[in-house]
């Protein structure tokens, strides 16, 4: 699954005279989870937004396995992405959901049958959309995301909203791709649950890249808050995030 490495190069955004992302490189690398992390407006969703070409970039380049998402012959089976603003139709079931994108990429139904087993939707996947639980749309927004099988995967906040056994199981599926060997990059502000979850960290702060690495370097890499305590993201991002804003 090599093929799905992202690599994101000298990339920026302008909006009029806002400059929201700016000269911002970073990769992410197969069977490793990513995490992309930064404070409000800081430019992630801008930034997922060029890697996916819902907006073009003013210029750089984000390329998923070497090339643009536009060069792709197959896009929905190269990259599976889960974004908050994702669902299904509310009328109709979770299944006859997959089923429709499932056919737009000529897969079969019993795809559809296999991404429901594997995110543990199969009994609720009669049922409409719109009466799912938060945890059962989150479920069905990963299924979506798998079934063509895709080697690089990309969430934004996958875990908002959901209760505890939701955010442990979200975790673990996360896990469970990138030990597959996917690409699989997150999105989030939540700084506890991504520490329990990442293997490395790209941090940016008004656009611009602060620092990444893997969580271990980053955590060692900062100085402790007091000698007693290796200090956590939050103490690490906070400070690095607030440095970056003086400057
Ligand atoms: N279409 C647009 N036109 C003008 N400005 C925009 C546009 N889209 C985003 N911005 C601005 O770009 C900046 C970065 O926004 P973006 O949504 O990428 O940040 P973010 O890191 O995802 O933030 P959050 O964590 O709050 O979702 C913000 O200041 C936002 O107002």
């Amino acid at each position: 699954m090599a093929e799905g490495r992202i690599v994101v190069s000298e990339l920026t955004k302008r909006f009029g005279a806002d400059t929201v992302v700016d000269h911002l490189s970073f990769t992410a690398e197969p069977g490793r989870v990513t995490c992309f992390l930064g404070p409000n407006g800081a430019g992630k969703t801008t930034t997922l937004k060029m890697l996916l070409n819902l907006t073009r970039p003013t210029s750089g380049t984000a390329t998923i396995g070497g090339i643009t998402f536009t060069e792709m012959a197959e896009p929905l089976r190269s990259v599976g992405v889960v974004l908050e603003s994702a669902g299904a139709h509310p009328g109709r079931t979770g299944r006859d959901h997959l089923r429709v994108v499932a056919a737009t990429m000529g897969l079969p139904d019993t795809r559809v049958d296999e991404v429901l087993d594997s995110v543990g939707l199969t009994t609720a996947a009669r049922r409409r959309a719109g009466r799912y639980s938060q945890g059962m749309r989150q479920r069905l927004g990963i299924a979506t995301a798998l079934l063509g099988d895709p080697a690089t995967l990309i969430f934004d906040e996958p875990t908002n909203g959901l209760d505890p056994a939701g955010v442990h199981w979200v975790r673990g599926r996360l896990r469970a791709l990138a030990d597959e060997g996917r690409t699989v990059l997150v999105s989030s502000h939540l700084l506890t649950e991504m520490e329990m979850l990442a293997d490395d960290v790209v941090i940016i702060a008004a656009g611009r890249l602060v620092t990444q690495g893997p969580l271990d370097a980053v955590l060692d890499a900062a100085p402790a808050p007091d000698s007693r305590a290796k200090p956590g993201l939050e103490s690490v991002f906070l400070h690095l995030t607030q440095e970056a804003e003086v400057r």
